[in-house]
Parts: C-alpha cells; sequence; structure tokens
C-alpha cells in the first residue's frame, strides 16, 4: 500500500464550470484553484439553471449537479454536494442542509432549529453534540464520464453560534483540535495552512487536485 493516490483522467489547462449557486461555495473553490492554471467560471454566469436535487446522497445530487453543468455548458463541470451532520441527529440535517435554511436561506434560523432539537434530546455535554461537514465533489467531463471525492471534518456543534466569517453553518461547527468555529476563522484558515487542507471541501479538493489538475 502507498499513500499516493491513484491519478485519473487529467484535465487539460482550460475552462471548467463551478457547478453551484452558492457565492460562499464559489469564494472558497476560486481560492482552491487559483494556484492551477484554469479559467473558472460559475454556472450562474454561464446563465444555467439550478437542478433541481432529488438524490438521498451527497454522490447521488453532486453527480446530478455536475452532469447538468457539463450537459448544458460542453465544459468539464465540478459540482459540490455537502452538508452539516449532526450524529445525535441520525445526521440531520446532512444532504438537506440548504433546505433547513428555508427558500430565505436563513441559516440564523437553521442553526436554531439544530440547537432546538439538540436541547430537546438532552445533548447539552460537548461529546452528545459530535458532528461533522462532509463535502462530495463530482467532476463531470462533457462526453459522461464522471469521478467522486469525498471530504469530511469532525467537530462539536457550538451554541451560541460564534463568528462571522464564511457560509451556512460555520459559525456553530468547531472543528476538532481547534478553540475557534469556521465562523470566526479566516478563508485561509477554514481551508488549512502549509499544504494541510483542514475543512470538507479543502480535503475533498486536495484529492481531486491531486488526481486530476496539472500543477
Ligand atoms: O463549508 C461550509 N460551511 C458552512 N455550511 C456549509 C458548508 N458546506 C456546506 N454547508 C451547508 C450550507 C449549504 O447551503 C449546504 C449545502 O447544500 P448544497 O445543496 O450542497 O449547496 P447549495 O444549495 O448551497 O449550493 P449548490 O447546490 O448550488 O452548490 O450545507
Ligand atoms: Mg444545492
Amino acid at each position: 500500500m502507498t499513500d499516493t493516490p491513484s491519478p485519473l483522467r487529467r484535465l487539460e489547462p482550460g475552462r471548467i464550470v463551478l457547478a453551484s449557486h452558492n457565492p460562499g461555495k464559489l469564494r472558497e473553490f476560486d481560492d482552491l484553484m487559483a494556484p492551477y492554471g484554469y479559467e473558472v467560471v460559475s454556472a450562474g454566469s454561464l446563465g444555467l439553471p439550478e437542478p433541481e436535487e432529488t438524490g438521498t446522497t451527497f454522490e447521488a445530487n453532486a453527480e446530478l449537479k455536475a452532469r447538468a453543468a457539463a450537459e448544458a455548458s460542453g465544459l468539464p463541470a465540478l459540482a459540490d454536494d455537502s452538508g452539516f451532520c449532526v450524529f445525535a441527529l441520525n445526521g440531520d440535517p446532512g444532504v438537506y442542509s440548504a433546505r433547513w435554511a428555508g427558500p430565505e436561506k436563513d441559516f440564523a434560523m437553521a442553526m436554531r432549529t439544530i440547537e432546538e432539537k439538540l436541547h430537546a434530546a438532552g445533548a447539552t455535554d460537548p461529546a452528545d453534540r459530535r458532528s461533522s461537514f462532509v463535502a462530495v465533489l463530482c467532476l463531470a467531463w462533457p462526453d459522461g464520464e464522471v469521478a467522486l471525492f469525498r471530504g469530511e471534518v469532525e467537530g462539536t456543534a457550538v451554541w451560541p453560534p460564534r463568528g462571522s466569517g464564511g457560509f451556512g453553518y460555520d459559525p456553530m461547527f468547531q472543528p476538532d483540535g481547534e478553540s475557534r468555529t469556521f465562523g470566526e476563522m479566516s478563508a485561509e484558515e477554514k481551508h488549512g495552512q502549509d499544504g494541510t487542507a483542514l475543512s470538507h471541501r479543502a480535503r475533498a479538493f486536495a484529492d481531486f487536485s491531486a488526481r486530476c489538475l496539472e500543477a
């Protein structure tokens, strides 16, 4: 066994679509892609619609978003399906993380909903508040080939939320080994530093970039 990931079909330098309509994710992918020589365009800037996420897994939803963008654009497309999983809530909100925030994308409300459910379950001790962020990336080629990459980071669901950085559930998540939430960290710290990948998205991206991108 070796730790070297097997290479996959490589992306030639050129245009790649980021198949996301979430501005927080797009900012993070711009940072993550910056060291590589690709021209990154968002699905929104190409006028691509936001597909309905009918899957019940991160993998299924990442794949359907990436395939839709690759088919519509004729370009390779990278999608991210991600979510916040609270173990005491059987992994909720999980794949429904965006939906728990409602049409207004009210994550203060979504975090309150989680806290109410944890409170009802008597989960006051940090040990009862274990949680993770999960990200699954899918690279889809216009010819229909796809590849999937998964990243996770474990930590604690804290209350009250702390910090105003990042997006979504970041203020409620304190990764293991850190005293601050993702909401209290800079983008660079959330991605990880000096070759480390801290966030779920940065971890999935590290696998993707090592196997598919030209340095
Ligand atoms: O790093 C993160 N920090 C905080 N919250 C996060 C993160 N990563 C995912 N999340 C939460 C919020 C997001 O809304 C949902 C993903 O839902 P998900 O369907 O994958 O994304 P989305 O609907 O926001 O954008 P899109 O589908 O166009 O990529 O999970
Ligand atoms: Mg979505």
